[in-house]
């Protein structure tokens, strides 16, 4: 493949991807690729982009595609998660804050090759902002022909378990932004990212993109804001966002770095021998306009 910086993260993708496509063996099981990246990195960017290309290249494979943030719980039981003590729970997006269960049992039906059923969506404006599971005509609707290929993107997807307490307060040792938070909180994080591993495992591919500075997060997200504001009026001030964000950057603080030197370390056992050389990461180092930097299979 054309490892030319010069070539955007959906190209590089697409490359990637066409080389796996080519060679699955789609009577057998759908192909679940995972996009992993930093809030604001252009995983729905790119994610769309896959989707179009490969209903254009690829007429005769269905995809779609899905984010872990469809699958937040449900306004009501974040409400009741939300009056826990751990501030790092209160409100939708870190581990914990999935309905894993239906997560899981949607993919499982994905690669079962179920048809005519239901993917929840998610509805960030619900609740003035808080969010809730959308309206069901707002589902995700697969007809008659089952899915050939998944696109799974989450700004987690593919972050491992810290093995236990003392490798946490390493962490917490070295890291300021850890520090603002209680330990108590950070190990429940951990024990529930263990619960999503399940998930990770489903995952055949991961294309991850990998930035060099998590500050970057915060200008992104300040800039989706403008551009809410310039839309809908109104959104998140400066500040608020800064605010906001500060959760999220506990999470990277903990795993980012680990990931993103090894990619996915799971994986479903890949039947297709033709497949057995491909590395299964794309790893998309990013410059911060979001052009890529560095290409790398690991
Ligand atoms: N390669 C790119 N070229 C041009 N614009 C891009 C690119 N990638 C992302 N963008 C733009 O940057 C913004 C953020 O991208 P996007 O929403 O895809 O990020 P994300 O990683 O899905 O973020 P979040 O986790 O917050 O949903 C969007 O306005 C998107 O159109």
């Amino acid at each position: 493949m054309p490892h030319n910086t010069l070539y955007s993260a959906f190209e590089h993708s697409t490359d990637f991807l066409n080389n796996i496509i080519t060679k699955w063996d789609f009577s057998k099981i759908p192909l679940i690729v995972s996009i992993s990246g930093p809030q604001g990195s252009g995983k729905t960017y790119v994610s769309t982009k896959i989707i179009q290309y490969i209903s254009r290249e690829y007429p005769q494979l269905k995809s779609i595609a899905v984010s872990t943030d469809d699958l937040y719980l449900k306004h009501s039981d974040q409400v009741k998660l939300s009056k826990e003590d751990n501030v790092l729970l209160k409100g939708r997006g870190l581990p914990g804050t999935h309905d894993i269960e239906s997560f899981y049992n949607i993919l499982q039906k994905l690669i079962n090759r179920d048809n005519n059923f239901e993917i929840p969506t998610y509805d960030k404006s619900k609740f003035q902002g808080e969010g809730d599971r959308a309206d069901r005509e707002n589902w995700i609707h697969i007809g008659e022909k089952p899915v050939d290929i998944i696109i799974v993107e989450g700004w987690f997807n593919g972050f491992t378990p810290l093995v236990n307490d003392d490798e946490i307060d390493l962490k917490v040792q070295a890291s300021k932004i850890l520090q603002d938070y209680n330990k108590q909180d950070l190990y429940e994080i951990n024990s529930n990212l263990d619960l999503y591993q399940k998930i990770w495992e489903l995952f055949d591919y991961s294309i991850f993109f990998n930035v060099d500075d998590l500050e970057w997060i915060k200008d992104w997200r300040i800039e989706q804001e403008h551009a809410l504001i310039k839309i809908k009026g109104s959104g998140m001030s400066d500040d608020q966002v800064v605010d906001f964000i500060k959760r999220y950057l506990a999470v990277y603080e903990l795993y980012y770095k680990d990931f993103t030197e090894i990619g996915l370390a799971n994986y479903r056992k890949i039947s297709n021998l033709k497949l057995k050389g491909l590395k299964r990461n794309l790893k998309l180092t990013l410059y911060k306009d979001r052009s890529v930097k560095q290409v790398e299979e690991i």
